[in-house]
């Protein structure tokens, strides 16, 4: 058995990334002290325990790459992304998601800014699918479909829908496994159009402002990209097809709620929030604790649509956003330890390819009403 058979038979581990955030200008004005040294060389991460006089007691954390206050967007998408999304355009699955306290820049690590120094690691995700579809030969036919969705209070919302606050059923399908029912999936032809289907999806997005980030998620959002390929039809062939699906998940901030000072709606909202986290971080050590062999997939929704991401047929990468501030020493240390464990998961990654299928265009909702608007 070759080298990267035996790999694949035995799987791959979860990647996990930690990216600490500048200071923000409250803490600057605050002066308050940077608890967080980042050691690229060695990819790892130090933190002071601010109670503890001198940084006599020191914790340090090993990741697959660490990123500092200076570190660009482009070096995290080509240091811990561009590979995951070159093998979905070989048909594996991807999934990227961010997670961290609020307020640490997980939105910002997805989505970013507007100027091409500022994008994040969805945009760029789109400039390279595209670049790589213009570089193939007429050979191969591509279909590229999307589709945006948000957990919100227990909710799966639709963000490409007109009626985005109807709440969406999860759905699981004996082969090929949890789907959403009804979820619109837009035809894209090019990054541009992917770029504008981001933005109406954003729009429909919960956000609200907490004590801790005026522009915070509310809730959990996935966007997902399908990029369905066939090639080798001849006269005799109707060829074959891969299918590659890439899952970029921006994940709603953990908070502590005496923090916070919430109440009312966002009180709620938080509430929910932490469960559905903490049922992430349930999976997460039932995956790696391996003891009775169940997984609690089934707690939360954001667990059973990321089923696949952990534990299952996908490479993911893992995006731990963490903040300076001695102010955060607690939920960084959380973020870490949860981003520490995460590493041990394991997954089964495989090309999905179908020798008879045809790129089932037919299949595909087509929300003729929602293109105009994309393409217009
Ligand atoms: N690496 C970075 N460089 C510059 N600014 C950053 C960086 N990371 C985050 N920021 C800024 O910090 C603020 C908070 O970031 P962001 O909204 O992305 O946090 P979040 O983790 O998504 O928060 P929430 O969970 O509340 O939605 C934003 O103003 C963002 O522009």
């Amino acid at each position: 058995m070759s080298k990267s058979n035996q790999q694949s038979s035995r799987g791959e581990c979860v990647k996990v990334v930690v990216r600490c955030r500048p200071q923000n200008r409250a803490e600057t004005a605050a002066s308050l002290r940077s608890i967080v040294s980042v050691v690229t060389s060695l990819k790892q991460i130090d933190v002071e325990d601010p109670r503890i006089p001198s940084g006599a007691d020191r914790k340090t954390f090993s990741f697959d790459s660490v990123y500092d206050v200076e570190s660009s967007q482009h070096q995290v998408y080509h240091g811990s992304v561009s590979d995951v999304v070159a093998s979905v355009l070989h048909g594996y699955n991807g999934t990227i998601f961010a997670y961290g306290q609020t307020g640490t820049g997980k939105t910002y690590t997805m989505e970013g800014g507007v100027d091409e120094a500022s994008k994040g690691i969805i945009p760029q995700s789109f400039a390279q699918i595209y670049t790589h579809i213009e570089e193939q030969s007429h050979e191969v036919q591509f279909l590229v479909r999307v589709s945006f969705l948000e957990v919100y209070n227990e909710e799966v919302r639709d963000l490409l829908s007109k009626d985005s606050k109807r709440a969406l059923e999860v759905r699981e399908h004996r082969s090929t496994g949890v789907y959403i029912k009804g979820l619109t999936a837009i035809i894209v032809k090019s990054a541009k159009e992917l770029e504008k289907v981001l933005e109406v999806g954003k729009k429909n997005r919960s956000i609200g402002a907490t004590l801790m980030n005026q522009d915070s998620s509310r809730s959990h959002s996935i966007f997902t990209i399908t990029v369905e390929m066939l090639e080798g039809v001849t006269k005799e062939s109707s060829g074959h097809t891969r299918v590659g699906k890439l899952n970029l998940v921006d994940l709603a901030g953990s908070e502590r709620q005496s923090r916070t000072q919430a109440s009312g709606e966002r009180l709620k909202e938080a509430t929910r929030i932490n469960m559905a986290l903490s049922a992430l971080g349930n999976v997460i050590s039932a995956l790696v604790d391996n003891r009775t062999g169940h997984i609690p997939y089934r707690d939360s929704k954001l667990t059973r649509l990321l089923q696949d991401s952990l534990g299952g047929n996908t490479k993911t990468v893992m995006i731990a956003n963490i903040g300076p501030a001695e102010t955060d020493y607690e939920e960084t240390m959380s973020t870490l330890r949860y981003a520490n464990r995460a590493k041990n998961i394991r997954n089964l990654p495989r090309i999905n390819e179908d020798p008879k299928a045809r790129v089932p265009q037919s299949n595909i909702r087509n929300n003729a009403a929602f293109c105009s608007r994309v393409s217009g």
